[in-house]
C-alpha cells in the first residue's frame, strides 16, 4: 500500500475492507507534523504524536457491523488525522471490530463479537470463528496500545466502544458504566459524555465479556459502551444528530485538556441494572410490541418475557427495558431491566 495514498486521502478504512491484504503486514510512518502512525492489521490503527501529552485513548466502532453511524465517525476522524486537518496531541487508538459483517450490513457473521472478550474468545468447546479470532486481536491490541503508553510514560487511559441500538430509544443517546467492583462511578467521565450528547447511564453490576468491561478491568481504563442512536445502513445516518459527539471527540484527541461543563446531576439520568435476563429455551419470548423503545417502564408486576420452565415480571413499579431481542443465541442476555438511581 502506498503511504503517500493514505497520507494524501486518509481512506485507511475502505481499503482495510475492500483490501485487508494491504495490512495483513504490519507497516509504520511518520506524518509531517511528527505523528507515528502505525498499522498493524486491517481496520487497527494509532497515532502516537511526537510528544504526547499523557492520555492512551481507544475509539473502537464497528464492533458490530451493521452499526455504522460511529464507523463513519471514526472514519471522519482517521481520515482527518491521516491527511493532517486535524493533529493529535494525545495517543489515540481507532480499532474497527467486524469488518466481514460491515460488508455484509449485519451485527455479527457467525458469533456476537461483545461477548468474546476477556478471554471468552478463547473459551468453550474449541470453537473457532472470525469474530473469536478478532476478539483475541482486538484484545491484543488493547493491550499493545496501553502497554506501550506505559512506556512512553503516559498517565491516562480510556476506551469509549461506540455502538448503536436495534432499538429505538426514549433516550436516545445512553452509555453502559461496566462494573466497577466497588469502585467509585467517576462523575467527569458522565460530563465527558453529556458534552458528546449522551445523558442517560447505565450502571452495571456484574462483570460482562463486553470490550468496554476488558479495558476497564485489565487496564483501569475509563470504559464504556456508548449507545449513539438507532442502527443504520452505511450512508443512511443522519450525521447532524451526531455532531456533539463527533466534535467532542474530534476535542478530546487534539487538545491537551478538555473544558467541560460543571457536573449537574440534574442533567442526567442514571439507572442501575435489576435483572439480567436471559434466554435459555427455544420458545423466548417478550410480551411487549417490537417497537417498544429502550428505557420503556411498565407497572410492578407486569409478564415482560416468558419461556418454557419461566416468566420474568417487572419486580418494581417502573422497571424499564433496555436492549431486548428474543433472538440472541440460548444462554444470552436478551433482556436487561433497569430502575432509576442516583451516584
Ligand atoms: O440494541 C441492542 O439490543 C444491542 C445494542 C448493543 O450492541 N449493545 C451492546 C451493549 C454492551 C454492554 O452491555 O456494555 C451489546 O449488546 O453488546
Ligand atoms: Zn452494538
Amino acid at each position: 500500500m502506498s503511504v503517500e495514498l493514505l497520507r494524501k486521502h486518509g481512506q485507511f478504512l475502505s481499503l482495510s475492507r475492500q483490501s485487508p491484504a494491504h495490512f495483513d503486514t504490519p507497516q509504520a510512518f511518520t506524518l509531517d507534523n511528527g505523528t507515528l502512525v502505525e498499522i498493524t492489521a486491517p481496520g487497527i490503527i494509532s497515532f502516537t504524536p511526537g510528544t504526547p501529552k499523557g492520555k492512551d485513548i481507544v475509539l473502537s466502532s464497528g464492533v458490530h457491523g451493521n452499526e455504522t453511524a460511529p464507523i463513519e465517525i471514526c472514519d471522519e476522524l482517521v481520515q482527518a488525522l491521516l491527511t493532517q486537518q486535524l493533529t493529535a496531541c494525545h495517543r489515540v487508538l481507532f480499532l474497527f471490530g467486524n469488518l466481514p459483517a460491515m460488508d455484509l450490513g449485519e451485527r455479527f457473521v457467525e458469533e456476537n463479537m461483545n461477548r468474546l472478550f476477556s478471554g471468552a474468545h478463547s473459551s468453550g468447546p474449541g470453537l473457532i470463528n472470525q469474530e473469536r479470532v478478532r476478539a483475541k486481536a482486538l484484545e491484543q491490541a488493547v493491550a499493545d496500545f496501553y502497554r506501550q503508553g506505559d512506556s512512553l510514560g503516559q498517565s491516562y487511559r480510556c476506551h469509549y466502544d461506540l455502538h448503536t441500538a436495534i432499538r429505538g430509544s426514549k433516550n436516545e443517546k445512553f452509555a453502559v458504566y461496566p462494573f466497577r467492583h466497588g469502585q467509585p462511578w467517576k462523575t467527569t467521565q458522565l460530563q465527558f459524555l453529556y458534552a458528546c450528547g449522551v445523558n442517560t447511564f447505565l450502571l452495571s453490576n456484574s462483570p460482562t465479556t463486553t470490550f468496554s468491561y476488558y479495558s476497564s478491568h485489565q487496564f483501569g481504563a475509563d470504559a464504556f459502551t456508548v449507545e449513539l442512536g438507532k442502527v443504520a445502513p452505511f450512508g443512511q445516518n443522519e450525521m447532524g444528530r451526531f455532531t456533539q459527539v463527533r466534535d467532542t471527540l474530534w476535542a478530546l484527541v487534539s487538545q491537551p485538556a478538555l473544558i467541560l461543563p460543571e457536573y449537574n446531576p440534574d442533567d442526567m439520568l442514571v439507572y442501575k441494572i435489576n435483572q439480567i435476563i436471559n434466554r435459555t429455551q427455544e420458545d423466548f419470548r417478550l410480551n411487549f410490541p417490537d417497537d417498544a423503545p429502550n428505557f420503556a417502564d411498565f407497572p410492578k408486576g407486569y409478564l415482560l418475557a416468558e419461556e418454557t420452565g419461566a416468566q420474568y415480571f417487572a419486580e418494581q413499579e417502573g422497571e424499564a427495558i433496555v436492549f431486548p431481542n428474543a433472538k440472541v443465541a440460548i444462554g444470552q442476555r436478551a433482556l436487561l431491566t433497569v430502575v432509576p438511581t442516583r451516584i
